[in-house]
């Protein structure tokens, strides 16, 4: 069994809307191990983008504790939670929002850690990391408005991943793309895990949720469920997809 990389105690989350409170997350106890593919599902408003962005600090809870290893960040001011998050956290979302007036390879060496910025060594990796995810040398000098979405998605994965973070945390990452775009974003997934990559990832699509090996389901702020996978490749497809079709149909998704 893996250890835990982060996890809540109690963690509440209340939005404010129009003086009206809105308790979107209740109470949520959640432990993320490492090395683990976890998927987070659940019906749309059921908080799951909100829990996302209270696990790797870029929103603070209302209430309740979220721990990074023994560190609690939940007291966190602002600054300190920019500073943990360029440490430890990558993050891939449905758009990607790469700096337009730079070049892909510029676009990745803005998300480097300052120690590191334009070292040789920062270089290769960004180079390695380019061609592993099919991104050629003759587009490394090109702006994003010259890629397409599924390329942007996939330079976006590199410059996530660029910090070697703890989790990577992904929030509808294939939500914009087309299925074979979202079929090659989903494979880079996959091979980051079988390195041992931490993932923590929203989504609603099977498909993409069968990528994880650990399903939990959120309803109403809680989570509800939680469903286990083998390694994505190591078992029949069609019985994953069907386990997990049937965890779901108990979850009333
Ligand atoms: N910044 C905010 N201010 C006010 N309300 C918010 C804010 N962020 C989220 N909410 C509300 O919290 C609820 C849960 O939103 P959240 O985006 O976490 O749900 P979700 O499960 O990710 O939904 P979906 O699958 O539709 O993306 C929604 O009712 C939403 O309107």
């Amino acid at each position: 069994m893996s250890s835990s990389v982060l996890h809540t105690e109690k963690l509440c989350k209340t939005f404010s809307n129009g003086g009206v409170q809105q308790h979107v997350i209740k109470n949520l106890d959640i432990e993320i191990r490492e090395k683990d593919f976890t998927v987070i599902m659940g019906a749309s408003g059921s908080g799951k983008s909100t829990l996302l962005y209270a696990l790797s600090g870029m929103d603070k809870p209302t209430l309740g504790k979220v721990f990074f290893g023994k560190e609690d960040i939940s007291g966190y001011t602002n600054d300190q939670l920019a500073v943990f998050r360029r440490r430890n956290c990558g993050f891939v979302f449905q758009s990607i929002h790469l700096l337009e007036n730079m070049t892909v390879f510029d676009n990745i060496m803005t998300g480097a850690l300052v120690a590191q910025k334009n070292s040789p060594e920062l270089v290769k990796k960004a180079e390695e990391l380019l061609r592993k995810v099919g991104i050629k040398e003759e587009i490394w000098k090109k702006y994003p408005n010259q890629l397409s979405g599924g390329e942007c998605q996939r330079v976006g994965i590199v410059r996530a991943v660029i910090n070697d973070p703890a989790i990577l945390f992904a929030d509808e990452p294939t939500g914009s793309l087309n299925s074979s775009s979202g079929r090659d974003v989903l494979d880079i997934f996959t091979e980051l895990h079988s390195k041992g990559q931490s993932i923590v990832m929203v989504t609603h699509d099977i498909k993409t949720a069968l990528r994880g090996n650990r399903v939990i389901f959120i309803s109403d702020g809680s989570v509800v469920g939680e469903h286990e996978m083998p390694v994505y490749g190591s078992d029949d497809l069609k019985k994953r997809r069907d386990g997990l079709q049937d965890f779901l149909d108990r979850m009333g998704w």
